[in-house]
C-alpha cells in the first residue's frame, strides 16, 4: 500500500535546534519508517541562504523518506495543507535573561503565524510550539487562529519531563524507561513543577525508591527548573539537540501513542485542577489513537497545590502582559 507523504512545517529552519530536528524528522523519527515526509521550511528573508545550505545537507543524507523540501519566508506557504507544525523560529535567550524576557521580542511572531496557520493549515494538523516563552507563545498562536482547533496547538514541556526523568533515574539507580507517571506541570520556566507524587520506578512508588524528600524539594525541583540556564552557562548557547529530541518525542507520542504512560504537554486548560481556562499549561496526558487525554481527577496535596499555584500565577502574569495580542 502506498503511504501518502505527511507535510511538516518547521519554522526557524536555519537555527540551531533545527540543525538537529530536521534530520531526525527526515529520518522518520516522528511518523515512523513507513511514512514519507515533505518538509516546508520557514525562516526570515535574511536566513534563506543558510536554509538552502541546510537543505543541501539534507539532500546529502539521501533519506529515503524525504520526498520534497519547500523553502520560504512566507508563513502561509510554509503552513499550506500541513499535517504537523514545529514552531521553533524565534529568538533564544542569552546568559542572565529569563525566558519571559523574550516575550516582547517573540510574541508578535506568533500573532502573525497564528493568522497564517488559520488560513493555510489542515484543521487536524498537530502543532508544537518550542520558541520561548513557549506556553504563552502557544496561547498567542491559538488566539490568532480562531478557526483552527485550539486542542491541536500545544507547548513543549517534554524537555523538562526528559530532564526530570534522567535526574530521578540517576538518583534512584533505575533506568529512565522504568519510570512512569512522572509529570512536569505549568510553565516552561524556573517555576515549572516536576511532580513525582504518582510516579513509579519498576512498579514501586518513586518517592519510596529514592526516599529523600529533602533532595526532591531542594535539589531536584530547582535543578530541572534551571537546567536551561545551566546549559547556556556551560555551552554559551541554549540547548539544541536535546530540545530537538524532546520535540520529536512530544510529536511522536501524540501521533503514535504513549503506551499508557503519562507525558507532560502544555495544552489549553479546560479549568481542571483550578488552572484558569485557556492558559497553555503543562499537565499530565496520555496519548492514544492520534490524540491526547488529560489525566483527570488526581488528588492534589498542599505541597503540590503550592507549586502549581506558583507556576500558574506566572502564566497568568505572562498572559496579562500580552493581552493586546490575544
Ligand atoms: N521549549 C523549549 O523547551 C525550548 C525552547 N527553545 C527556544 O527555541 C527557540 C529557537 O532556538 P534556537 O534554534 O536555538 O535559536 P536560533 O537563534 O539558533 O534559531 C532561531 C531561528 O529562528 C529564525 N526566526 C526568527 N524569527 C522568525 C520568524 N518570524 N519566522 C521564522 N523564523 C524566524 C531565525 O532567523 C533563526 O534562524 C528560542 O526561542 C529558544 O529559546 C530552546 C530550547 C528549549
Ligand atoms: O533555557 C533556554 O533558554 C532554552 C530552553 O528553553 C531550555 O533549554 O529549556
Amino acid at each position: 500500500m502506498t503511504v501518502e507523504p505527511k507535510r511538516i512545517a518547521v519554522t526557524g529552519a536555519a537555527g540551531q535546534i533545527c540543525y538537529s530536528l530536521l534530520f531526525r524528522i527526515a529520518n522518520g523519527d516522528v511518523y515512523g519508517k513507513d511514512t514519507p515526509v515533505i518538509l516546508q521550511l520557514l525562516d526570515l528573508p535574511q536566513a534563506q541562504k543558510a536554509v538552502r545550505g541546510v537543505v543541501m545537507e539534507l539532500e546529502d543524507c539521501a533519506f529515503p523518506l524525504l520526498r520534497d523540501v519547500v523553502i520560504t519566508d512566507d508563513p502561509a506557504d510554509a503552513f499550506r495543507d500541513i499535517d504537523a507544525g514545529f514552531f521553533v523560529g524565534s529568538r533564544p535567550r542569552t546568559a542572565g535573561m529569563e525566558r519571559r524576557d523574550l516575550l516582547n521580542a517573540n510574541a508578535e511572531i506568533f500573532r502573525t503565524q497564528g493568522r497564517a496557520l488559520d488560513a493555510a493549515a489542515k484543521r487536524d494538523a498537530k502543532v508544537i510550539v518550542v520558541g520561548n516563552p513557549a506556553n504563552t507563545n502557544a496561547m498567542i498562536l491559538a488566539a490568532n487562529a480562531p478557526g483552527f482547533p485550539t486542542e491541536n496547538i500545544t507547548a513543549m514541556l517534554r524537555l523538562d519531563h526528559n530532564r526530570a526523568l534522567t535526574q530521578f533515574a540517576q538518583r534512584g539507580g533505575v533506568g529512565v524507561d522504568e519510570i512512569r507517571k512522572l509529570v512536569v506541570w505549568g510553565n516552561h520556566s524556573p517555576t515549572m513543577f516536576a511532580d513525582w507524587r504518582n510516579a513509579t520506578a519498576a512498579g514501586k512508588p518513586l518517592p519510596d525508591v529514592i526516599g529523600d524528600e529533602t533532595w526532591y524539594r531542594d535539589t531536584l525541583i530547582p535543578t530541572v527548573g534551571k537546567r536551561g540556564a545551566a546549559i547556556i552557562e556551560a555551552r554559551g548557547a541554549s540547548s539544541a539537540a536535546s530540545a530537538a529530541n524532546a520535540a520529536i518525542d512530544h510529536m511522536r507520542d501524540w501521533i503514535k501513542g504513549s503506551d499508557g504512560d503519562w507525558v507532560s504537554m502544555g495544552i489549553s486548560s479546560d479549568g481542571s485542577y483550578g488552572i484558569p481556562e485557556g492558559l497553555m499549561c503543562g499537565v499530565p496526558v496520555i496519548c492514544a489513537n492520534g490524540s491526547y487525554e488529560r489525566v483527570q481527577g488526581l488528588e492534589i496535596n498542599a505541597f503540590q497545590q503550592q507549586m502549581l499555584d506558583r507556576t500558574v500565577a506566572e502564566l497568568v502574569e505572562e498572559r496579562d502582559a500580552v493581552s493586546a495580542l490575544l
